[in-house]
């Protein structure tokens, strides 16, 4: 049933609401044990596709297949999905909230507070664990809800936008949990509009703009896309040499920045110094995600997403 190497896989997806098409044709594969990116700006049909493949909405058109099934609803005890919506009981205790979650994906209430127990210990929350989820701050509380997603060990998990509200220590305490989960053999699906959480932990991404996915592929892929980009700065401010520069390279003063040519850099930077140009500084810049991101996406596209967290 689970023999697949794709934990998730979307063939076609479309959703329509009111006439307006929100996902037109998305089709995804992620493999099983990898953390997985899904890339977009505000409204681009994330959320949407999320719950299409978790089964939460059924799609206009097309398939999916969740661990096995090709009925999502059937793998639910195996997911764990936070929502982008947030929200625990007020009155709840930590530990009730964390093992209510798990008791609504099977696992039995007992064992719940015991995992529970031990998830908040881990987590720096054990003091926290007889208090109302109204005393906690909201990171705290995000926590929590992030620990209720885990509770009951899924084999795949779905996050969707899981950084935002989260303060900078936070994030990177979720960047943690999200790598010890793969590092155990379970699946990470999330979703982000920034670039930087992305590029540190995928190792697969897929990039979506107005409803349909534009990329999909390694971060690599992506990266790779692109050429790498040469900064240099000379010694010299004129001579026969700038001949041996790409015609489109930028000059500003005696600094030019262009694209490496597809012959590397030695056989110019050879031709540089046999004519007389005389280097200062040279780096060779790999373009990042947000560079390819811009590539694949559009500008319009890129500019609402965050580069860094
Ligand atoms: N239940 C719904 N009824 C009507 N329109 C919807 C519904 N859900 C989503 N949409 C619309 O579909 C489009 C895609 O929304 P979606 O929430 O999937 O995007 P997103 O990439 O997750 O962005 P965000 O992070 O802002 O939620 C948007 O135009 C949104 O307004």
């Amino acid at each position: 049933m689970e023999s697949s190497a794709f934990a998730a896989e979307a063939v076609g997806l479309v959703k329509t609401f009111d006439g307006k098409t929100a996902v037109d044709g998305a089709s995804m594969s992620v493999p099983a044990g990898s953390i997985y990116g899904f890339l977009g700006p505000n409204g681009a049909g994330k959320t949407t596709t999320l719950r299409m493949m978790l089964g939460i909405i059924d799609p206009d058109e097309g398939t999916r297949r969740l661990l096995g099934h090709e009925a999502p609803l059937k793998a639910a005890h195996d997911i764990g999905y936070l929502p982008e919506e947030r929200g625990l009981y007020p009155a709840m205790t930590a530990r009730e909230a964390i093992a209510f979650m798990g008791a609504l994906r099977g696992l039995p209430i007992r064992k719940g507070r015991e995992r529970a127990g031990e998830l908040l210990d881990g987590h720096g929350l054990g003091d926290w664990i007889g208090k109302p989820i109204r005393s906690l701050s909201k990171g705290m509380a995000q926590t929590v809800q992030l620990l209720g997603t885990i509770v009951h060990d899924p084999k795949l998990i779905i996050l969707d936008e899981p950084f935002s509200g989260l303060d900078a220590i936070n994030q990177g305490k979720l960047e943690d949990l999200i790598r010890a989960q793969a590092d155990n053999g379970v699946t990470v699906i999330f979703s982000t509009h920034v670039i930087a959480h992305a590029e540190r932990l995928c190792e697969k991404v897929a990039i979506i703009a107005n409803g349909k996915i534009a990329f999909e592929g390694e971060v690599d892929e992506a990266r790779n896309r692109l050429r790498p980009i040469v900064h240099l700065r000379t010694r010299q401010a004129d001579g026969p040499w700038l001949d041996d520069l790409p015609a489109d390279a930028k000059r500003s003063g005696n600094e030019f920045s262009f694209e490496l040519p597809e012959s590397g850099p030695e056989p110019m930077l050879k031709a540089l110094i046999d004519h007389g140009a005389g280097i200062d500084t040279l780096s060779i810049e790999r373009p990042g995600l947000h560079d390819a991101f811009v590539a694949i996406a559009g500008a319009a596209a890129a500019a609402e997403m965050k580069v860094g967290a």
